[in-house]
C-alpha cells in the first residue's frame, strides 16, 4: 500500500498516450500500452483507495461501506468518491440521490460490490449490429474476457455449505496458467446463510440454478456469482490491485494521481500528445468532452465554451437500471447477524485472517435472471410489450438479488430482502454541465421510470418478489407478515407509489457517450471508441456502452479496455 503517488507532477513531460482517468477501464487499457513499450501516462482526480484503511481490501465490507448510501444527506468520503448527487428525479418523488462513483486509483473498481459475470451472446450481437463492427459479438469479444481475468474454482472446503454447490462453466476463463489475466476472480470463501434460502425460494417460482453460472454468454435461472476477489488473500481485486500493481513493477507506466484533468487541449481538432483516451466513467467522461468543446454546440455556446466538434450526443441516452425490494423478518444466521454481534468479531476475524474465510471473506451470493413468465405480462400495454418484444431473446428483463439486514425488533432478528432490478431502462437521463469549470460537478439525471413501460415492468417485477416470498418454501423460516413495504401495499397503483418512493440506483449507469455509426442520430465514438469529429481522442468506458448491459458491467468493461488496447496496438 502506498500512501502518496512514487510521481512527480505533470511538468512538460510529453507521453505517446495521455490515460485520463485511473479507473476500471483506464488501468486495464494503460498497463496493455505500457506493456508494449509505448510510453504511457494515467491521470487520476484520486489517491490511493488504502487510505481508507482495510474499507475496500475486505470484501465483507463491499455492502457497508457508507460510499453506498443513496441519500440527499450521504456521509461525505472524499478519499473514495466523488460525492455526486443527482438532479431531482421527477419519476421517483422528486428524490435527489447520492451516486456513489469511485474516485480513486482503480476508480468504481475500488468501490463496487465485487459481482462478476459477463452479458449474453444476443447481447453482443446487438452492440456488434449498434457499432457496425462484428468485433462485439460474443465469439470476437472471448477473448478479451479470457486475457482480462484468472478464474479460482470455489473452495468447498472454506465455502462449507453443502446446500450451496453448484456447476460452472471454466471452459470460458483462463484457470492458473501463468498468462492469465491479471484481475482475479474466484467465489466467496463463505455463504450468507439467507442466500441458500432464497436460491430455493427462487426455484420455487421457475428461475432454477444454471448448470454454467453466468459467464458463458447466458444469463438465465439462478447461480452463484464469481466475485472480484483474489482467492489467495480474500481481498478485492480492483484495476488498481490487478493491473496497476503489475504494471508499476513491470513497466515505465507513470502515475499522476491527485490531479484533476480539467480540459483535454486541442490544436485545431487534433488532440495534444499522440492520443487521449479518456476514462473518467459514465458522469465525468462526457462533462470532460463538455468542457473540451466536444458536445452540444448551443449549450457549449452558451457556456463561453470552444466548439471543437458539435456532437448532440454527448451526455444524453444515460441508462440506468434500477431496483427495490420485498423485505421480512427471517431466522436464519445471516451475514447481517454475523457482522452485527459482538461475540461473533474474534471468531470471524480469526477465520478472515488466519484462513481467508468466514463472513469477511464474503461479497454477494446468489443471483437469478429471467425474463418475466406470461401471466405477469397479461396488463402490459402493447407499447411496453412490443418494446420488450424488440429486446434480443436471451435478453433478460429481470436481475434477483438476495441479501440480509439486521432487524427490526418485534422479535425479528434479520430482515430477509429479496430485490428485482428492471435490467434494460427505457427512460433515458442526461449528463450535462453548468459550468466551463472542471471544479465544478456533472450535472446528473438518471431519468428513472420517466418511460411508462419502466414503470409496468417493475410492477411486475415486484409481484415476483411477494410470489416468490410466498412460494411455500420460506414459511419455517419466515417470521411474521412481510416488513417492507407491509401487505396494504397492494394494487398496481400502490405498488408503483412504494416502487418511486423507494427505488435506487444499483450504481450500473452507462451509455452517455454512446458507440454507433452516425453522429446525427446520438452516437459519440465509432467501433473503435474514436469520437466523432476530432482525431487523436478516444473514449473507453461504461459511458460508450451503446445501451445498459443485462446485469453487472465490470467484466465487460474489463473485456473493452483489453480489445480497444489490442486494436490501438494492431494500428487501427
Ligand atoms: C457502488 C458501486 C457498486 C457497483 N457494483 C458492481 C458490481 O458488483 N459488479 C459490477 O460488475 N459492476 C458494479 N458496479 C459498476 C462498475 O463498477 C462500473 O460500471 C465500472 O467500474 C465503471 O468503470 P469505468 O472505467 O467506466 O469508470 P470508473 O472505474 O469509475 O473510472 C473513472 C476514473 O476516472 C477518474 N476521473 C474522472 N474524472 C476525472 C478527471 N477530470 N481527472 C482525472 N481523473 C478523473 C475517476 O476518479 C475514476 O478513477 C458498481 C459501481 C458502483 C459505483
Amino acid at each position: 500500500s502506498r500512501s502518496s503517488s512514487p510521481f512527480p507532477g505533470p511538468g512538460n513531460a510529453s507521453y505517446e498516450y495521455v490515460v485520463v482517468g485511473g479507473g476500471t477501464a483506464g488501468l486495464a487499457l494503460a498497463t496493455r500500452l505500457a506493456s508494449a513499450e509505448k510510453s504511457v501516462a494515467v491521470v487520476e482526480a484520486g489517491g490511493w483507495a488504502t487510505e481508507m484503511g482495510n474499507m475496500t481490501t475486505v470484501p465483507g465490507y463491499a455492502f457497508s461501506n457508507p460510499v453506498l448510501a443513496p441519500i440527499e444527506e450521504f456521509p461525505p468520503i472524499p478519499l473514495l468518491d466523488w460525492e455526486l448527487l443527482s438532479q431531482p428525479q421527477t419519476g421517483a418523488n422528486d428524490r435527489r440521490v447520492h451516486y456513489a462513483a469511485g474516485k480513486t486509483l482503480g476508480g468504481s473498481s475500488a468501490i463496487n460490490t465485487m459481482a462478476y459475470h459477463r452479458a449474453t451472446k444476443q447481447t453482443h450481437r446487438r452492440w456488434a449490429d449498434i457499432a457496425g463492427h462484428a468485433g462485439y459479438t460474443w465469439e470476437e469479444m472471448l477473448p478479451f474476457f479470457v486475457k482480462s481475468s484468472t478464474l479460482a474454482a470455489p473452495d468447498w472446503d472454506k465455502r462449507d455449505t453443502p446446500n450451496a454447490t453448484f456447476e460452472f462453466d471454466s471452459t470460458v476463463f483462463c484457470t492458473g496458467l501463468p498468462s492469465c489475466g491479471p484481475l482475479q476472480v474466484s467465489y466467496s470463501n463463505w455463504v450468507d446463510p439467507t442466500n441458500t434460502w432464497f436460491a430455493v425460494a427462487l426455484g420455487a417460482i421457475g428461475l432454477h440454478p444454471s448448470s454454467l453460472g453466468f459467464n458463458s454468454g447466458s444469463l438465465s435461472g439462478g447461480a452463484y456469482t464469481t466475485e472480484t476477489i483474489d482467492p489467495n488473500s480474500a481481498t478485492r481485486s480492483s484495476s488498481q490491485t490487478s493491473y496497476l500493481s503489475w504494471a508499476l513493477e513491470n513497466t515505465q507506466l507513470k502515475v499522476y494521481n491527485r490531479t484533476l484533468a480539467s480540459r483535454i487541449v486541442f490544436k485545431n481538432t487534433k488532440a495534444k500528445g499522440v492520443v487521449v483516451i479518456l476514462s473518467g466513467g459514465v458522469f465525468h467522461s462526457p462533462q470532460l468532452l463538455m468542457l473540451s468543446g466536444i458536445g452540444p454546440k448551443i449549450l457549449l455556446e452558451s457556456l463561453d465554451i470552444t466548439v471543437i466538434s458539435d456532437l448532440p450526443g454527448v451526455g444524453q441516452n444515460l441508462q440506468d437500471p434500477i431496483f427495490f425490494s420485498v423485505q421480512s423478518g427471517v431466522t436464519t444466521p445471516s451475514l447481517a447477524i454475523e457482522l452485527a454481534d459482538p461475540n461473533r468479531l474474534e471468531p470471524n476475524v480469526e477465520s478472515y485472517v488466519n484462513n481467508q474465510a468466514g463472513p469477511y471473506s464474503y461479497a454477494g451470493g446468489y443471483i437469478a435472471f429471467e425474463k418475466l413468465p406470461t401471466e405477469s405480462r397479461v396488463n402490459f400495454s402493447n407499447r411496453t410489450s412490443s418494446l420488450l418484444d424488440s429486446l434480443p431473446d436471451d435478453v433478460p428483463e429481470i436481475e434477483y438479488l438476495a441479501g440480509s439486514f439486521p432487524g427490526t425488533g418485534n422479535g425479528v432478528t434479520t430482515v430477509g430482502d429479496l430485490s428485482a432490478a428492471v435490467l434494460n431502462p427505457f427512460s433515458r437521463g442526461s449528463v450535462t454541465i453548468s459550468s466551463a469549470d472542471a471544479a465544478d460537478p456533472p450535472v446528473i439525471d438518471m431519468g428513472w421510470l420517466t418511460d411508462p413501460a419502466d414503470a409496468e415492468v417493475a410492477v411486475a417485477a415486484f409481484r415476483r418478489l411477494r410470489q416468490a416470498w410466498a412460494a411455500g418454501s420460506l414459511d419455517e423460516w419466515q417470521v411474521g407478515p412481510e416488513v417492507t413495504p407491509g401487505a396494504e401495499v397492494e394494487t398496481d397503483e400502490q405498488i408503483l407509489d412504494y416502487v418511486r418512493a423507494n427505488v435506487i440506483q444499483i450504481w450500473h449507469a452507462s451509455a452517455t457517450n454512446s458507440m454507433g455509426t452516425d453522429p446525427d442520430t446520438g452516437a459519440v465514438v465509432d467501433w473503435r471508441a474514436k469520437v466523432f469529429g476530432v482525431d487523436g481522442l478516444r473514449v473507453v468506458d461504461a459511458s460508450v456502452l451503446p445501451f445498459a448491459l443485462p446485469g453487472h458491467p465490470q467484466a465487460t468493461i474489463y473485456a473493452f479496455a483489453e480489445k480497444i488496447a489490442a486494436s490501438i496496438l494492431e494500428g487501427n
